[in-house]
């Protein structure tokens, strides 16, 4: 049984979806997927014993994504589309894999799912017949680092080979030594980041992005560097609203190549439910409470789509 945390929270955003959209994602809706290899940089194998640090080469596949559950949100629109998402499935074995879910911001809003919900209920009372100030405002003003999230500008990519990463939740990685270190994965584009201006956004057509990258993957494969954030004494490793500084040692985890688009809409493809918690010896939770949370709801919401038919 979900818990009520968990229910209320998928309520809220079917709620700010306009309501449930079967067979579709409740945020994240829209996406389009594609698959291709990982191969470890080798640093990896001293971060953690998990099977793809080591192994020459891991199949995946991976989903970008536009923020908003609603499966029609414009890729050019920088309010449904942004954050962007990105989740890769590293393919382990039969039925074993692990998944790095990544969004485009660095940073989240909130430290708990309880706070998610409060700030989601908060923004679904604040639509056009809301009270002056709305409900959000409120909360807004009671949470500085959710504030510092929404300002943020999060400007339209010109490709999703051209955007960058954050896996936002630490995790713990040991390694087949038992040396332990935390950090958080990023995935960077080789080919460097590069945005729209809202009026180049404007002109382009609501599908440019998917159709950018089936342009792009004609002429070539898109890379992307992964790699690991470690933490240092002192650094806040259980609240993915605090967001380290830059300074911080980044470990290069791998390459990841990203060769073929893949139908979405394949009985495999569709069967897929991408998962915060990583599953895998060597690479656990680092205690963040939104971990949990998200995996627990990506199952429930997950099923809920699978169930479809
Ligand atoms: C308590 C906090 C959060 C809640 C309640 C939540 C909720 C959800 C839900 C319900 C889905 C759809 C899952 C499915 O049907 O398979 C989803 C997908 C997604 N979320 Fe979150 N989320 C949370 C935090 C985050 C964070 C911190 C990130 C940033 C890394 C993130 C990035 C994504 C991405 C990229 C997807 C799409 C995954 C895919 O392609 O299947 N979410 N989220």
């Amino acid at each position: 049984m979900p818990s009520q945390l968990i229910t209320d929270l998928l309520g809220v955003l079917d709620q700010l979806s306009g309501g449930v959209h079967p067979g579709f994602r409740p945020a994240h809706a829209r996406g389009v997927m594609y698959s291709g290899t990982f191969a470890p940089a080798p640093a990896a194998a001293g971060l953690t014993a998990a099977p793809h640090a080591t192994r020459p080469s891991t199949p995946v596949t991976v989903r970008f994504s536009l923020s908003a559950g609603v499966p029609t949100a414009a890729d050019n629109d920088p309010r449904g589309s942004s954050p962007q998402g990105m989740a890769v499935r590293f393919h382990l074995g039969d039925h074993v894999h692990t998944d790095i879910v990544a969004h485009s911001h660095n940073g989240f809003p909130v430290h708990t799912g309880e706070e998610f919900l409060a700030f989601l209920r908060a923004v679904a009372a604040s639509g056009p017949d809301a009270p002056n100030p709305p409900p959000v405002a409120a909360f807004l003003a009671a949470h500085p680092r959710a504030k510092a999230f929404v300002e943020a500008p999060k400007p339209v990519p010109t490709s999703f080979a051209r955007q960058a990463f954050y896996a936002i939740t630490a995790f713990r990685f040991t390694s087949a030594s038992g040396t332990t270190r935390t950090g958080r994965f990023r995935l960077l584009p080789d080919a460097g980041t590069e945005f729209l201006t809202p009026e180049q956004a404007a002109a382009k057509p609501s599908d440019f992005l998917a159709v950018e990258l089936s342009d792009r993957l004609a002429t070539g494969p898109v890379g992307f560097r992964v790699l690991v954030q470690l933490a240092e004494p002192g650094d806040e490793v259980t609240d993915s609203s605090i967001v380290w500084p830059e300074s911080r040692q980044l470990i290069e985890f791998g390459t990841l190549t990203i060769t073929q688009r893949i139908d979405e809409l394949a009985p495999e493809a569709r069967k897929i439910i991408f998962d915060p918690l990583p599953r895998v010896a060597g690479i656990e939770s680092a205690g963040d409470p939104l971990t949990e949370v998200r995996s627990e709801i990506y199952l429930l919401s997950g099923r809920r789509r699978r169930a479809v038919k």
